[in-house]
C-alpha cells in the first residue's frame, strides 16, 4: 500500500500534442516519487504518440478502476474498446469524441473520490462538443459537474496568478456581464484559495479596471465608478484586501503585479495575455472554487507542432505539481483546523 496520491490524467485530443506532453512528463521516474498517475484513455492511442515522441522506455500497465493501481509505474485505463482513427495536427469528430470519453470517465472518478485530483490535456473547445457537454471549456463543465454556483479560471506561477471575472464569453458580451455581484463572487474565491490552496495567509489582491485608464474618472467609460469601485469597497468590508481598480495595460509591464499575491482581470484576454507573456513555459491552470482538485497546462491543441516531438512537456508538468501541492495544502489546512491551539491558552503557557 502506498500513501502517494493518485493523479488522474485525461488525454485532450488525441491530435494534439496532449499525449506528447504526458508521455514525456511520465518517462521521467522521479515524478513516481511524488504521486501515482492514471491516464485516462486507450494504449493503443498512446503507443501511436510513443512512437512519435520516440520514447521507448515507458510502458502502460493497464487497469479497471483506480483501486488496482501499480505504484511507482504509469497506469492507464482503457476507456473504450474500438480503434481510434489518428490524423495528427487535424481537427476531426474523433479527436472530440475520445477526448470526451476521456474526461468523462476521469470526471466521474474524481467526484467519486477514487482518485485525488485531475490534470487534463488539452481539448479542441468546438470538436468536443455533445449532448452531454455544451460548453466553453473543462472550467464550466467542471463547475456544472461539481454543482457549483461559481468557480474561477486562477492562472498561477511562481510569479504571478491571474483570475478572471468572466471566462469563455465573446467579446461584445463581456461589458454587459461585469457585475458587482460577479467580481464579489470571484473575489471571495480567489481569496479563499489563496488562503486555502496556496497558503496565503492575509492575501493581496489587485482588480484590474475594463476601460482604457481605468475609465479615467468616467471619461472613457463608468464601469470603474459605477461597478468594479463599489465591489472592491464591499470585498474590503468582508475583510479581503483588494485594491484598485488599476490600469490594466501599463499594470504588468511596470512590475507592479509583483506587490500582489493575485490579479482579478475583467475578461480572458486581459488576464490571460499578460499571464502567458510572463508565464506561457511554467504556467498552470487552476480551476478554483470547486470541491476537487483540476488543473492543466496553459496551453492548448498546439495542432501545428502535434506528431513533431517539439512540444514542451514543462506547463504540463507544473500542472502535476501544482494539484499535488493543492491536494496537500488542503489536506493539512483541514487537519490543522480540526485541532487548533488555542489562543488563550497558548499566550498562557508562555506567561
Ligand atoms: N485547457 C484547454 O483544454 C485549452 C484548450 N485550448 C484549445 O486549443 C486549441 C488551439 O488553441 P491555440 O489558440 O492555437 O493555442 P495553443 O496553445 O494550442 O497554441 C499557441 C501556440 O503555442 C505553441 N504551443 C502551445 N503549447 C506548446 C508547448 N507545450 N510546447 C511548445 N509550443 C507550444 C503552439 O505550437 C502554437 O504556436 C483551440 O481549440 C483552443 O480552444 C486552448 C487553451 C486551453
Ligand atoms: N486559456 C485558458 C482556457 O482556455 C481554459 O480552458 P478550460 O480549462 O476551461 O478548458
Amino acid at each position: 500500500m502506498s500513501d502517494k496520491l493518485k493523479i488522474g490524467i485525461s488525454i485532450g485530443d488525441v491530435n494534439g500534442i496532449g499525449l506528447e506532453i504526458i508521455i514525456k512528463t511520465l518517462a521521467d521516474s522521479k515524478i513516481y516519487d511524488y504521486c501515482t498517475p492514471i491516464v485516462y484513455g486507450h494504449t493503443k492511442v498512446a503507443s501511436f504518440h510513443r512512437r512519435a515522441t520516440q520514447v521507448n522506455e515507458l510502458n502502460f500497465l493497464v487497469i479497471n478502476d483506480p483501486s488496482q493501481t501499480h505504484f511507482r509505474k504509469p497506469n492507464m485505463i482503457n476507456c473504450w474498446e474500438e480503434d481510434v482513427k489518428i490524423d495528427i495536427g487535424q481537427v476531426t469528430e474523433a479527436g472530440g469524441k475520445y477526448a470526451f470519453k476521456s474526461l468523462e470517465r476521469a470526471v466521474y472518478d474524481l467526484k467519486e473520490g477514487y482518485i485525488d485530483a485531475l490534470v487534463t490535456a488539452p481539448i479542441n473547445k468546438d470538436n468536443i462538443q455533445n449532448d452531454k457537454f455544451h460548453f466553453p471549456g473543462h472550467t464550466e463543465y467542471l463547475q456544472q459537474y461539481d454543482g457549483a454556483a461559481e468557480s474561477l479560471m486562477f492562472l498561477v506561477s511562481d510569479t504571478l496568478r491571474v483570475g478572471v471575472v468572466t471566462g469563455h464569453i465573446p467579446v461584445s458580451k463581456i461589458a454587459e456581464s461585469i457585475t458587482a455581484e460577479k467580481i464579489l463572487a470571484k473575489l471571495k474565491l480567489m481569496n479563499t484559495s489563496l488562503q486555502n490552496d496556496f497558503w496565503v495567509r492575509k492575501p493581496k489582491i489587485a482588480v484590474l479596471g475594463l476601460n482604457p485608464h481605468a475609465g479615467d474618472n468616467g471619461l472613457i467609460g463608468s464601469e470603474e465608478k459605477d461597478i468594479i469601485m463599489p465591489a472592491i469597497e464591499e470585498a474590503r468590508s468582508n475583510n479581503i484586501l483588494a485594491f484598485g481598480p488599476y490600469s490594466a495595460d501599463g499594470f504588468f509591464a511596470n512590475g507592479t503585479y509583483l506587490q500582489f499575491d493575485a490579479v482579478l482581470a475583467m475578461y480572458h484576454d486581459q488576464g490571460l495575455i499578460p499571464f502567458k507573456q510572463i508565464a506561457f513555459e511554467t504556467g498552470v491552470n487552476f480551476t478554483a472554487g470547486l470541491s476537487f482538485v483540476r488543473t492543466s497546462p496553459d496551453h492548448g491543441t498546439a495542432y501545428d507542432i502535434a506528431g513533431k516531438n517539439q512540444a514542451s512537456e514543462i506547463s504540463f508538468r507544473e500542472a502535476l505539481f501544482t494539484a499535488i501541492h493543492i491536494v496537500k495544502n488542503r489536506k493539512e489546512g483541514l487537519e490543522l483546523n480540526e485541532n487548533p491551539l488555542l489562543f488563550s491558552k497558548l499566550s498562557r503557557d508562555r506567561d
